[in-house]
């Protein structure tokens, strides 16, 4: 029997992978050991266990970035963390670590490679975060999800998407999906989301313009997250819902979607071939953009910045282009061009490698 641990989290953009790839496993070898290190403060507290996966936690420690008192306390508290792991690597017999960026993950390749476990890499964006560029440099098995990643001697996996995503047909479940929502079966429909967290300026302008859009006959399903500095705007036709466990239906619903552009979604949007503005969030390294840019440039989403989205543009761009269905066709078929649905496959295919050669 083999033992993996699974290590990351912090969005569902970092867990949603580690589910996937969990799913391929516990699917391959139903008496896999899948042991999963997170942090309580993480979506994976929740999420993991709710998907039937053991949730080991270790405390969040962000990389200090400036030189105050944490950043004094860190390289003991790092310690720590990586001592923790080594234990329970040792305790589990585990046979690979596979992470996926965040905060467990730092430690988890740090006590992999002390414990002489192999690790294996997963980078989620174009941009790859300070953990997996600094773990990739001690592994030669590392898996990305966009080409052009900056990471010497990585692999373009793709990015593992989780089953209900990968092998969902959106037209034959289309209707049934909306009905899901409370939605009418016939009408044109639009997705908005912020990703997991949920987005503020996508929330504000969006439903600034509820009633125009509700009017021109197009019905709208807005992922709202857990954001309260904006209200629904509660106007029938457009239905707002907190956190949807449900994406894949969310995704049959559609006729397009207006998103933000984490890595995770941006793969799942063009997987599965769906039409889409992409709404870059302007943080971090700038990851997002570049997540979207092949989609945007193979002409199956359009990228537009946050403070572009105005009544105007509502009334100019969007209203337009959910009333054109052969133009929302060719981005459809341009956006599947441009996406995969083999990286679960794939990146396990890396882990296996990594075992074998160990
Ligand atoms: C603010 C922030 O830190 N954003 C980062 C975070 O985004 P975030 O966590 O939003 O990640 P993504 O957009 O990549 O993925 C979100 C995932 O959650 C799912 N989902 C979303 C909303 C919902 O209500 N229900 C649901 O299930 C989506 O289908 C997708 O699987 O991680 C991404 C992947 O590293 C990065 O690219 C983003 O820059």
């Amino acid at each position: 029997m083999t033992t993996y641990l699974l290590a990351g989290g912090g969005t569902a953009g970092h867990v949603n992978p580690l589910l996937a790839l969990a799913d391929s496993i516990r699917d391959r070898e139903p008496n896999a050991d899948i042991v999963v290190l997170g942090t309580r403060e993480g979506l994976e507290a929740r999420l993991v266990p709710e998907r039937g996966y053991e949730l080991h936690t270790i405390e969040r420690l962000p990389f200090p970035r400036r030189p105050n008192l944490d950043a004094l306390r860190f390289p003991l508290r790092f310690r720590r963390a990586v001592g923790a792991v080594r234990a329970l690597i040792r305790e589990r017999g585990v046979d690979v670590v596979v992470g996926f960026g965040g905060y467990a993950s730092a430690p988890a390749y740090r006590a992999g490679s002390a414990e002489g476990v192999p690790v294996v890499i997963h980078e989620a964006n174009a941009r790859p975060g300070l953990a997996n560029k600094l773990g990739a440099r001690s592994t030669p098995y590392v898996g990305v999800t966009f080409a052009g990643t900056p990471i010497r001697g990585a692999r373009v996996t793709g990015m593992p998407l989780r089953p209900e995503i990968a092998q969902l047909d959106r037209e034959s479940v289309q209707r049934d999906a909306r009905l899901h929502f409370g939605l009418d079966p016939d009408r044109p429909t639009l997705l908005v989301t912020g990703g997991s967290l949920g987005a503020r300026a996508i929330n504000q302008g969006i439903s600034r313009s509820a009633g125009e859009i509700v009017e021109a006959g197009i019905q709208v399903l807005h992922v709202w997250g857990g954001l309260t500095e904006v209200e629904d705007p509660r106007v029938d036709g457009y239905t707002v819902i907190t956190y949807c466990d449900r994406m894949d239906l969310a995704f049959a619903a559609c006729d397009l979607v207006v998103s933000r552009a984490g890595s995770t979604t941006v793969s799942e949007i063009s997987g599965l071939g769906i039409p889409a503005v992409f709404v870059p969030y302007a943080v971090g390294n700038g990851e997002q953009r570049f997540n979207a840019a092949g989609t945007v440039s193979a002409g199956g989403a359009i990228l537009v910045e946050d403070g572009e989205l105005t009544d105007d543009w509502v009334r100019s761009t969007l209203i337009p282009l959910l009333a054109d269905p052969p133009r929302l066709a060719e981005m459809a078929e341009r956006s599947r061009s441009a996406g995969r649905l083999d990286g679960t496959a794939q990146l396990l295919h890396l882990v296996d490698e990594a075992i074998g050669a160990a």
